[in-house]
């Protein structure tokens, strides 16, 4: 049989040449490449390297910093900021955006959640990295917040690493998704999952089911639904998964199927919804869209709200199109629209 694995940097090649591009696309997924193979690695040898436990410190959200969220941080904004090809960032751990000094020609911005779903760190459940990026507007001299507050239907590209029982890395550039599994012996992400696609329909949701008291009559009617099983308005039985990584939901979702909610409730909306719009919301929802699902926040398209603050939170419901259009319909319906 032939051989005919394809790395993940030979994959980037061949889209810079169809793109007709400089190289400088390559050269930045690079360094996130090996940002993410080395969080992997931190992940991996966990209680090992004395990587599990509270650092003793708050981020900006007030929330506490565990030992990988800043160790992943650090890493992320060192590798990143190496290769030159960015002129700032932004990330979910640091309250101001992140100048690159140095980098004068970077023509990119990085916006990212170096560890998501990090409460599953210590029981060593899977874990993973979002990023966002974005091309600094022209005509940008100074790299200030504001040139970071672009809707999410700007992004140039947006993936995921998900340090799981495999690491993988998911990506899209606008031309659908791909993923990527490391082999460990070589180094290298592979090719595994060309061409990732969202079935339309799905009998599994995913919810944390521990808010049903502040849900919004929408999400409350949608899941009493689905618990209906057969016997009810959907006319089938619906499993529930919820894993609390975000990462770990989206994928499960571009493998079979599935509805992911955040949704707004009563208690989260006071910050605007749990999770952030500029580094978790808009990343996922592009990747989903791209792969034929959809990302709304119930009451419009995540990747079209306009961003009025780097840690702005945001309500997310994403997934299988039918099943996410339906829990939209819902929302306009109670809203009377
Ligand atoms: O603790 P909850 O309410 O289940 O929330 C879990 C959600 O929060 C997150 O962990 C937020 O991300 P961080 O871990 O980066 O703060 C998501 O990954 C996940 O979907
Ligand atoms: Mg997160
Ligand atoms: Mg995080």
């Amino acid at each position: 049989m032939p051989y005919t694995r394809i790395t993940m940097t030979h994959f980037l090649l061949e889209e810079q040449r169809r793109l007709g591009g400089s190289g400088s696309f390559t050269a930045l997924m690079t360094d996130i490449i090996f940002a993410c193979k080395m969080i992997a690695h931190e992940v991996n040898r966990g209680a090992l390297a004395g990587n599990h436990g509270l650092a003793g410190s708050e981020n900006v959200q007030g929330e506490d910093q565990k030992k990988l969220d800043v160790l992943a941080n650090d890493i992320f904004m060192h590798m990143n900021a190496l290769g030159g090809n960015y002129a700032g960032m932004a990330s979910e751990e640091l309250e101001d955006i992140h100048p690159v000094t140095g980098a004068a020609d970077g023509k990119y911005l990085l916006l990212f959640d170096p560890l998501d779903g990090s409460s599953n760190i210590d029981v060593n459940i899977s874990v993973g990295s979002i990023f966002s990026i974005l091309k600094l507007p022209p005509g940008a001299s100074t790299i200030a917040e504001a040139a970071f507050l672009r809707k999410g239907v700007e992004q140039v590209a947006a993936g995921y690493a998900l340090y799981g029982s495999s690491t993988m890395m998911v990506l899209t550039t606008g031309n659908g998704v791909n993923g990527f599994t490391l082999d460990n012996n070589v180094g290298m992400f592979m090719l595994t999952h060309p061409n990732m696609t969202i079935p339309a329909d799905t009998n599994e949701f995913a919810i944390n089911a521990s808010r049903a008291r502040f849900w919004e009559a929408p999400v409350k009617r949608y899941i009493d639904e689905c618990q209906a099983g057969k016997e009810g308005p959907l006319g089938k039985d619906f499993n529930m998964r919820w894993v609390a990584s975000m990462v770990a939901e989206v994928h499960r979702i571009l493998v079979r199927g599935g509805i992911f909610m955040y949704p707004a409730d009563s208690e989260n909306i006071k910050k605007g919804g749990k999770l952030r719009l500029m580094y978790e919301a808009n990343p996922m929802a592009f990747i989903i869209e791209q792969a034929g699902g959809a990302a709304t926040t119930g009451r419009g398209r995540i990747m079209e709200v306009q961003p009025a603050n780097l840690h702005q939170r945001v309500p997310v419901i994403l997934g299988s199109r039918n099943e996410v259009e339906r829990v939209s319909a819902y929302h306009a319906e109670h809203d009377g629209k």
